[in-house]
């Protein structure tokens, strides 16, 4: 049976959504577009999973109290606002989603103690910049270029050439998925991060986790290292994933996704790998 919402004769449209309210079968206008919710509609579905107390309570909040002259009542239609049309029609995947970020807010400014001098872990500070700085892409792309000027061997030039390809991938990756997804960083982030680009005043994915997680492997694929040093590589990569959240940089998310998205970056490195065959194929 249809949700009250759908007698309301102003509607031009509607699509059936599951997991309404009480489990119905509600509708959600197609005419409206289903905008990102904002910050204010996930304290919402924090403060009350019941579609209907968020409802009101979204209408005792200061910026709809005012702009209420367009919004006096949802039975109208007119009035809903995008946030009503996803808080009534939570999907399983809405609700997870929130969920999620919602513990990924908390855990992340709960872990950001190096976030300023005067935070709990403020005197680490100096030695999580420093991690910050050995995952930069300013310090990877020029000793990357010095060791391929400066190597003798084809087989040093072909690794150092295809590490560079990746470094330079991930910059132009990782400044799309910035520009797409947009995510602001945590407000208790100080903006004092050595040679950022436009695009680094957003927090997703974090450009040092998928640089770490695509150079690591890439350094235990290609150089012959001993245990140790191999265990080295893996703990530096682990630290400046670590030392994102500790500073305040970022979210947990941005990290994991980060090094998901450099995991699968050195796939790609591998698939489009260029070797001295492949380039004298080309000249010739
Ligand atoms: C050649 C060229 C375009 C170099 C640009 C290198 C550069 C400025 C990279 C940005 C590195 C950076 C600050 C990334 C932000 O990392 P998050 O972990 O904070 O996302």
């Amino acid at each position: 049976m249809p949700s009250p919402k759908a007698k309301n004769p102003n509607r031009s449209g509607g699509s059936p959504v599951l997991g309404g309210t009480g489990g119905r079968c509600d509708f959600m206008p197609l005419t409206k577009p289903l905008n990102r919710p904002s910050p204010q509609s996930h304290l919402l579905q924090r403060q009350g999973s019941d579609p209907t107390t968020a409802r009101l309570r979204a209408s005792e909040s200061p910026t709809r109290r005012r702009g209420s002259s367009s919004s006096t009542g949802s039975a109208s239609g007119q009035g809903l606002s995008d946030e009503d049309g996803i808080r009534l029609n939570p999907t399983f995947l809405g609700v997870a989603l929130s969920s999620l970020l919602a513990v990924d807010l908390w855990l992340s400014k709960r872990m950001g103690v190096c976030a300023c001098e005067d935070s709990s872990w403020g005197s680490v500070r100096p030695l999580m910049k420093l991690i910050e700085i050995s995952g930069h892409g300013v310090p990877w792309l020029a000793g990357t270029a010095y060791c391929l000027y400066k190597s003798d061997t084809v087989a040093g030039q072909e690794v150092m050439l295809n590490l560079l390809i990746g470094l330079l991938l991930d910059l132009v990756l990782v400044a799309m998925v910035k520009g797409v997804v947009r995510r602001p960083r945590p407000t208790y982030n100080r903006m004092d991060m050595f040679a950022t680009v436009s695009v680094d005043r957003y927090s997703f994915p974090s450009g040092h986790a998928t640089r770490a997680a695509m150079c690591g492997r890439f350094l235990l694929a290609h150089l012959v290292l001993a245990a140790p040093l191999r265990v080295l590589v893996l703990l530096w990569t682990g630290l400046v994933g670590l030392s994102r959240v500790l500073l305040g940089r970022h979210n947990v998310t941005d990290v994991m996704f980060g090094f998901w998205m450099g995991y699968c970056q050195y796939n790609l490195v591998e698939m489009l790998w260029l070797s001295p065959q492949t380039l004298l194929g080309q000249l010739t």
